[in-house]
């Protein structure tokens, strides 16, 4: 059965794997305007190569009530967020699906910006965060 079949089967389950986190860098130095230090960029992937397109409708990050427009949705793949900041805070992000009749998924994600705890910035060397997770739809319509 295709995963994208949209006839109801009872008693089964459709599991789509996904990564989500963030990739930073640091900029080498304290940029002087604004006080930032790294650019980042917060994702919601498909762990297999696929269209995630087909069953993710749109997907809304939750970034910290400082920046400007912190709610930010991004209605087609690629579900990314690029920002620039200084420091690591917990971000919301809640996937919705092409399925109107499944409730959306809110999974939490703290920023990861230095590679050895708090303020040691200094890596040239990106840094990344990234968790698997599996979306689980209980008997698809
Ligand atoms: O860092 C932390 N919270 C942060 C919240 C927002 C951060 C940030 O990077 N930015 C706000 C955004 C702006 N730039 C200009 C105007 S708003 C750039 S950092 C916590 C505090 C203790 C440990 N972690």
């Amino acid at each position: 059965m295709a995963t994208n079949d949209l006839t109801r089967v009872k008693g089964t389950s459709i599991v789509k794997p996904i990564i989500y986190g963030n990739t930073a860098k640091y900029f080498g130095q304290k940029r002087h305007e604004d006080g930032h230090t790294h650019k980042w960029c917060v994702y919601v992937r498909p762990y297999v190569d696929e269209d995630i397109g087909t069953w993710v409708k749109k997907v809304h990050f939750k970034l910290h009530d400082s920046y400007e427009s912190p709610t930010r949705v991004v209605q087609k793949p690629p579900f990314e967020v690029s920002e620039t900041g200084w420091g690591e805070f917990e971000l919301v992000i809640k996937i919705f699906f092409q399925d109107t009749s499944e409730r959306p998924v809110t999974l939490y994600h703290v920023l990861k910006l230095y590679s050895n705890g708090q303020d040691s910035e200094l890596s040239e060397k990106p840094v990344l965060s990234e968790f698997y997770e599996e979306i689980i739809f209980q008997d698809p319509s």
